[in-house]
């Protein structure tokens, strides 16, 4: 996949099949689309674009975490910051300058609330009005639903807010996850009986509601099963500095310096400031036995 951090730099010759939009999380709806532009990149031999407006905000995937989802689905992924420049570019310029001239566009996909250009005038209406003079097919997608609601990131971060991630990994079709390189901690989980794997949410990456979790952990290309906490473990320090820790049954290695990821399965309980370390114990005790039992049942 060919992937850029800016419109100005693409230089692309080839027509493409784009779809648009914030794409903060590649939901299923997103997946939707994606899977638009796949089939008419394949049928019509044109390359297949993802053109994401970068909104500089607290995000769901980071932009390299977007980057990998995307790596193997389409030919090319572009971030397009959201400057003034773009912020204030009329919605027939953006359709003129971006969609026709510099991506050579032959198909548009995108949802039905989709809007574009200053004052958010541009929409699927415009973009229907402009597709015989640049000469590109529109197909504008029904919002995919769940419970009756627009499946939408917005959807998935007050499903992670309450600590529901069964609920946002069903919205995103994948598991929500974070990933980082261990770090050393005070080494205290190990004295206690649960060495734990410890990293810090990467800039801007959501945290879900602080709490433990039933996690699955990738160590070196393995999955194993784990029990994790993410907050600020406010038993042993007051530093605020929010960690993700998560202890893995089976894992006997030597993780630190390690890249892991961890993906949320199972909310359990809030994280609690207990009076002593050995009432945190007795709970992580008790916190353990949920895991094993969650992934006793889960294939
Ligand atoms: C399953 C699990 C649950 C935890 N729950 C809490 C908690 O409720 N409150 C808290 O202050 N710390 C909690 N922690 C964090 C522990 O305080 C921390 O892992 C321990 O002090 C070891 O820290 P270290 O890695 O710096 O040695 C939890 C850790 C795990 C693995
Ligand atoms: N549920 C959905 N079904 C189909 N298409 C969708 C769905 N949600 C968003 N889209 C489309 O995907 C593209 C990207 O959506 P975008 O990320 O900007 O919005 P969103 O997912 O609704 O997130 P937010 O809640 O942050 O607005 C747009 O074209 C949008 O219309």
């Amino acid at each position: 996949m060919q992937y850029y951090t800016d419109i100005n730099s693409y230089k692309g010759l080839e027509r493409t099949a784009v779809t648009l939009g914030k794409f903060d999380s590649l939901h299923r709806g997103h997946q939707k689309l994606i899977q638009s532009i796949q089939r008419f990149a394949q049928e019509e031999h044109v390359k297949s674009v993802v053109f994401a407006f970068d909104i500089n905000k607290d995000t769901l995937l980071t932009n390299q975490e977007r980057r990998q989802h995307l790596e193997t689905k389409v030919d090319c992924m572009i971030e397009c910051p959201f400057t003034k420049d773009i912020r204030e570019m009329k919605a027939e310029v953006f359709i003129e300058k971006i969609l026709a001239e510099k991506l050579h566009v032959s198909y548009v996909v995108v949802g039905t609330d989709f809007h574009f250009g200053y004052k958010k005038r541009g929409d699927v209406k415009m973009l229907a009005e402009y597709a015989p003079k640049y000469n590109y097919q529109l197909k504008v997608l029904d919002k995919e639903l769940f419970q009756n609601r627009e499946i939408s990131s917005t959807y998935v971060r007050e499903a992670l807010k309450e600590g529901n991630v069964e609920l946002a990994n069903f919205l995103l079709g994948y598991s929500y996850h974070m990933s980082g390189v261990v770090e050393h901690g005070k080494h205290l989980g190990r004295t206690l009986g649960f060495p734990t794997m410890n990293i810090v949410p990467a800039d801007r990456k959501i945290i879900p509601r602080f709490g433990v979790y039933a996690c699955r952990v990738w160590v070196d290309g393995k999955c194993f099963h784990g029990i994790g906490n993410v907050g600020v473990k406010p038993t042993v320090t007051d530093e605020m500095r929010p960690l993700l820790e998560v202890f893995a049954f089976e894992y006997k290695g030597n993780a630190y310096g390690k890249s892991i990821t961890v993906e949320f399965c199972a909310f359990e309980r809030p994280e609690e400031k207990f009076t002593s370390v050995e009432e945190l114990k007795t709970r992580v005790d008790e916190d353990i036995m949920f895991g094993k039992e969650y992934f006793q049942w889960q294939n």
